[in-house]
Formats: structure tokens, C-alpha cells, sequence
């Protein structure tokens, strides 16, 4: 039998819920979840092996309207995505769906020229009396070649999407081992899941400017790993809610991302966490650059 295999890009709004499908696909956390907007800034794939089929789902950040320049960066980059898939899949959050504001992604998606498909995603929100013309408008206004509805939560029509997804991949070898799940390393992770915590346990603006990075990822004798991360925020008042009082909320941050990590790593880790400020660390070339987002 012959295998087959490409590239689908995951697009959609902000919260569309792009980060819980990716990992109910791979059957594992490969991608961050928030119940916040705008969590995710690395293109990570997913690898889901369905029969002969291989699909490597490509996350992309949120397309929203560009405002700063590291929001125009994240536009560009999931469009770029779309460029180099096989498939591109619209997510779209049934529950929130507002065919106004859907409009110019729709159309900006079918002028790729490259097959893509609806998704609507949070049919469990929604009654189906509400669901179906709704399929029907989005899928009119878009040209769709396939509309799906699925739950990425409760994993309802997860398997049907990916059947279909496997099947309509084109033939060619396979680009990773059968058993890859995604082609993050184990330091974007770390980074990552400190990252979700912040997104978590911080509120209002202060997620949204700070970054992670991980500065070293030591492997020790014991086969446990040392890990060093520092977080980025954009203002020296940032750094002091970070840390919390006496350093309770850096803590907090540090046990919960490394029992995460501990558990998807299978391993013992030790995790220290730095918080520096810099200043409009946003705006920086160098910075995108290191977020694989220049542009
Ligand atoms: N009820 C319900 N909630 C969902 C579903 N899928 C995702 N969510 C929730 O929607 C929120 C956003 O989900 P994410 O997966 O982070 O969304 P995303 O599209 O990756 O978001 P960005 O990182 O902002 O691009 C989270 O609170 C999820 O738990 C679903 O099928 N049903």
C-alpha cells in the first residue's frame, strides 16, 4: 500500500481552540492552552500517524487585525504557513462566530488558491438548529470544499476530521519516525509551559508582554534535567508581579511548569527561573527573529 503524507495548517481567530485540537490529534500536549486570547506564538507541529497517512499539523498564531509590529509578524507567519501546506483548515469558534468579522480572513483564505476546509469548532456550546445554517452561511462565504463540526474538548468528530485529513493527504514518503509527535525540542517546551503558567496565574496585559526563554537544558547523571529559564516582561513594574510577594508567584509559576513538564517528559526536572525586564522587548527584530516571527 502506498503512504502518504503532507502538510495542514491550522488557522483561525484568536480562542478558537487551534492549541486543544492540535493536541487531542497528537493524543498529547504539544501546544499551550489558555483560556486567554492570543497564547500562541510558535508555529509547532503536531504528527498524527492515521493508517499510511501522515499529517503534520502546523499551529499557527492567532489571525487577527495587526497592530504592533509583533502582530503583523504573527499574521504573516500564519499565512506563510498556509503557503507551504497541503491542506489549510479554518477553525472557527461556533459558539462566538461572527460572519462580519470572519469575512476578510475567508476571503484572504480562498484567495491562497490552496484546498481548504471549515472547521467549527465548540459544537458542544451550541444547539444544532443554531450550528447548521451556520455551517451552511460559513461554508458559502468561504468556498469550502469540506465543513466539519467537532467538539476539540470533548474529542467528538476529532477521528472522523482526521480520517479525512489522512485520506486526502498527497502520496509520498514519510517525513518523520511513525512514532514523532511533534518537532518542538524539549527546551521550547519548558519555555512554553512556563509561558502557560503566566498566562494563567497573571492577569491583563502582563502575559501578553512577557516571553520566554529557555538558557540551558542540562541533561544530569541521574537522567533527571536541569533547566534554567528566564522570563522576559516588558516593565520593571511587570518583574515585581511576576515575582510576587517574597517571590510566591515566580514560585508557583516554576512548580506548576515543571510538574507539567515532568509529566511529559517523563523525568525529573529541575527548573530555575529568572525575571529580568526589557523594555519593549516587542519591538525588537532580534527578538522576532528569535520567535521565528521576522517579517
Ligand atoms: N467548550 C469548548 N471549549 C473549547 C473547545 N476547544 C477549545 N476550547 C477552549 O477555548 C479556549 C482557547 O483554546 P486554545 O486551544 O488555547 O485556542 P487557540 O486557538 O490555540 O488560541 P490562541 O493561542 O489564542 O491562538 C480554551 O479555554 C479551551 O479550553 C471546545 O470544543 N469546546
Amino acid at each position: 500500500m502506498r503512504t502518504r503524507c503532507g502538510y495542514v495548517a491550522l488557522l483561525g481567530r484568536p480562542n478558537a481552540g487551534k492549541s486543544t485540537l492540535l493536541n487531542q490529534a497528537v493524543g498529547t500536549k504539544v501546544s499551550i492552552v489558555t483560556p486567554k486570547a492570543q497564547t500562541t506564538r510558535f508555529r509547532v507541529t503536531g504528527i498524527v500517524m492515521r493508517g499510511q497517512s501522515q499529517i503534520i499539523l502546523v499551529d499557527t498564531p492567532g489571525l487577527f487585525a495587526p497592530r504592533r509590529r509583533l502582530d503583523r509578524a504573527m499574521v504573516a507567519s500564519a499565512w506563510e504557513s498556509v503557503a507551504g501546506a497541503d491542506l489549510a483548515c479554518m477553525l472557527v469558534d461556533a459558539f462566538r462566530a461572527n460572519p462580519d468579522d470572519l469575512a476578510e480572513p475567508l476571503e484572504a483564505l480562498a484567495n491562497t488558491g490552496r484546498r481548504h476546509w471549515l472547521i467549527l469548532n465548540k459544537i458542544d456550546l451550541l444547539l444544532r438548529e443554531k450550528l447548521l445554517p451556520l455551517a451552511d452561511m460559513l461554508g458559502r462565504m468561504g468556498g469550502f470544499s469540506e465543513v466539519f463540526m467537532v467538539s476539540a474538548l470533548k474529542r467528538d468528530g476529532i477521528d472522523s476530521l482526521l480520517d479525512a485529513m489522512g485520506a486526502a493527504m498527497p502520496e509520498g514518503p514519510h517525513l518523520y519516525p511513525p512514532d514523532d509527535l511533534t518537532d518542538q525540542t524539549d527546551r521550547m517546551l519548558a519555555a512554553e509551559l512556563v509561558r502557560e503558567q503566566i498566562f494563567l496565574q497573571t492577569r491583563e496585559e502582563i502575559p501578553y508582554g512577557a516571553s520566554v526563554e529557555t538558557e540551558t537544558f542540562k541533561d544530569l547523571k541521574d537522567g533527571s534535567a536541569r533547566i534554567e529559564v528566564t522570563i522576559y516582561v516588558a516593565r520593571a513594574a511587570h518583574k515585581m508581579i511576576i515575582l510576587g510577594e517574597g517571590g510566591s508567584r515566580v514560585k508557583s509559576i516554576g512548580s506548576r511548569a515543571r510538574n507539567e513538564l515532568e509529566r511529559l517528559l517523563e523525568r525529573r526536572v529541575h527548573l530555575f527561573i529568572h525575571v529580568k525586564d526589557r523594555p519593549g522587548w516587542d519591538e525588537e527584530s532580534a527578538r522576532l527573529r528569535a520567535l521565528g516571527l521576522d517579517g
